[in-house]
């Protein structure tokens, strides 16, 4: 497999905090990947350079061939990167469906109105909108709910809405915060089966920072481990948790896969 995104060398300092420590890494097109380590790790901040949310001190990032420091989140995301945060950021008040219809960008639209071709421009789009929502509605079990508040909605569900959205923007790769925190065993579960959903049917490559050790060490085909800042262990689930470092560091005796 071709690798869809690399990472070289890439340091974030803030202030006298090497926060990102000459990293390195790749993810090919299609797998899932989990970033772990402890709190404070450098994980989000990672993320956040990704996205395009900060920029790099030093280092390079390119996706899909084009060099992702230097844009500005939304070109990021025009790339095809879509990410969710570790605190929900759904429009409250609006509907389920009105937020995935504002996730609609312009990269989606470029994407699939094509494939509508005989109507005039401006109800192509509404249409190509109209269904690709229905679609995802459909697709995250969300069609119960599509015209309730998100807000209003329980808090595996808002998770559920929050990756739908990020789906909308049509990415070739999605980005997921800590999905799991603050979801119960049963929502858990659920998440589980809708991150490889993601992977199976969505055919999205997958970046996944997560605390639980039985969630990441079932669903991660690769992992990156990240202590202060620096990499310190990549590989399968199997060798992860036989890594003494990574182990000393970071998963003591408590993961079950
Ligand atoms: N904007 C900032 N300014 C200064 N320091 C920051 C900033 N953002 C993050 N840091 C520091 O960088 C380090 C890495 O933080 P980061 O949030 O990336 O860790 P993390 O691995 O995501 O942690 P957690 O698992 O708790 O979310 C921490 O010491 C944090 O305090």
């Amino acid at each position: 497999m071709s690798d869809l995104l690399t990472v070289s060398h890439v340091t974030k300092r803030f202030g006298g905090l090497d926060a990102v420590s000459d990293v390195s890494l790749h993810v090919a097109k299609g797998e899932i990947v989990a970033l772990i380590g402890p709190n404070g790790a450098g994980k989000t901040t990672l993320f956040n350079m990704l996205t395009g949310v900060i920029q790099p001190t030093s280092g390079e990032i390119t996706f899909a061939g084009t060099a992702v420091p230097g844009k500005k989140p939304a070109t990021v995301a025009k790339l095809g990167i879509a990410r969710t945060f570790q605190n929900i950021r759904l429009f409250a008040q609006l509907s389920v469906r009105d937020n995935l219809q504002a996730a609609m960008t312009h990269r989606y639209v470029e994407h699939f109105v094509p494939i509508v071709l005989r109507l005039p421009s401006f109800y192509r789009q509404e249409q190509v909108a109209t269904e690709w929502t229905d679609q995802l509605l459909t697709a995250f079990d969300l069609t119960d709910v599509a015209d309730m508040d998100a807000g209003n909605l329980p808090y595996g569900t808002q998770r559920r809405v929050e990756i739908a959205r990020a789906v909308a923007t049509a990415p070739e790769m999605i980005f997921l915060d800590e999905p799991a925190a603050g979801m119960n065993p049963e929502e858990t579960a659920a998440l589980r089966t809708l991150i490889q959903r993601l992977q199976s049917e969505f055919h999205l490559t997958v970046g996944l920072i997560e605390h639980d050790m039985t969630l990441v060490m079932s669903l991660a085909e690769r992992i990156y481990v990240l202590d202060h800042g620096k990499l310190i262990g990549s590989g399968t689930p199997a060798e992860i948790q036989q890594d003494s470092a990574v182990v000393a560091a970071y998963l003591g005796g408590g993961v079950h896969a």
